[in-house]
């Protein structure tokens, strides 16, 4: 199974969402990374059938999706950034109603919509209505209509934004759980979204990909470059300026700094192993991680 993307680009009056992409994906969980308006939101749309590109092109397993119509639909799953739920609706209520809009019989779809809410953990409230759902609950009803139709390629935009920690956790392991023999893209700004549960993890950077490739080869690129230490107050400015910042905090009157840098600037930091936010913050050089 393989979905192929090629030379993929994606205009919008003057702004070039998506810029010439070209990345092939097989079965595994792919962690889609990169800051607010880079392009992610874009490049999901277009995966689903639901933008345009306006050059390039997709195929799933050698075919071109616009030319697969119904039967790439049949085959995909889609969690949207913002899914628009029926507050009025229970979650069964809900979920038969997107069955019979993909087609399954009524008999089939009680079963299967009883299975996927045992699954996503809201049988117990499935006769509740969406409206007194908590944010995670949501999040776990917009997987399982996803699941209705058993894709093979299962696309999720930022699904764990506005979670709390548990919730985020719970997710993360649910998405792994069901990812066996699927193509799952999980689209994120939040670098432990993806970091346990990602095969690979793909960069996107101004509508092009940056970086691709497992945790451990990402991380491996800035071995020997990441320091951390502490420093004078009088001198944060200094490093601040000079440095690609990860980290910094007050710590017994002194400045925690953790930072990227080709060379050791003073003997006073040691050198630290990567993680993938290291990775991040290099490419992106911001601070706003959670
Ligand atoms: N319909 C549109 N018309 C014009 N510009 C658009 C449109 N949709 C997106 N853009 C622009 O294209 C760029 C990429 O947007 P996109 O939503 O794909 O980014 P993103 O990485 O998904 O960000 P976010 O995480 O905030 O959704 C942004 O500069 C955005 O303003």
């Amino acid at each position: 199974m393989e979905l192929v993307v090629s030379n993929l680009s994606k205009q919008f009056k003057n702004k070039l969402a998506v810029s010439n992409l070209t990345m092939a994906l097989q079965e595994g969980v792919y962690g889609l990374l990169g800051a607010n308006g880079v392009g992610k939101t874009t490049l999901i749309q277009m995966l689903c059938g639901i933008l345009s590109p306006t050059a390039g092109e997709i195929k799933f397993n050698g075919k071109n999706i616009i030319d697969l119509g119904e039967d790439y639909r049949d085959i995909l799953g889609y969690v949207p950034q913002d899914f628009g739920y029926f507050p009025e609706f229970t979650a069964q209520k809900f979920m038969l109603y997107i069955a019979a809009v993909k087609g399954l019989q009524p008999r089939y779809a009680r079963k299967l919509t009883h299975k996927l809410l045992g699954e996503v953990n809201l049988l117990e409230n499935k006769d509740k209505k969406i409206k007194t759902y908590s944010g995670g609950m949501k999040r776990r009803l917009g997987i399982a209509q996803a699941l209705l139709n058993n894709p093979k390629v299962l696309i999720l935009d930022e699904p764990t934004a506005g979670l709390d920690p548990k919730e985020r956790a719970y997710f993360r392991g649910m998405i792994s759980d069901l990812s066996k023999d699927k193509i799952v893209i999980f689209s994120t700004h939040i670098v432990s979204d993806v970091e346990y549960i990602a095969d690979e993890i793909i960069f996107m950077n101004s509508g092009m990909i940056e970086l691709r490739g497992s945790v451990g080869e990402l991380t491996k690129t800035l071995r020997g470059r990441v320091w951390e230490g502490y420093i004078l107050e009088k001198d944060a400015a200094e490093y601040g300026g000079k440095y690609n910042l990860v980290n910094s905090h007050y710590a017994n009157e002194k400045i925690y700094i953790r930072f990227i840098s080709d060379n050791i600037p003073s003997p006073v930091f040691k050198s630290v192993e990567p993680t993938l936010e290291d990775v991040y913050i290099n490419i992106f050089s911001s601070r706003e991680i959670s």
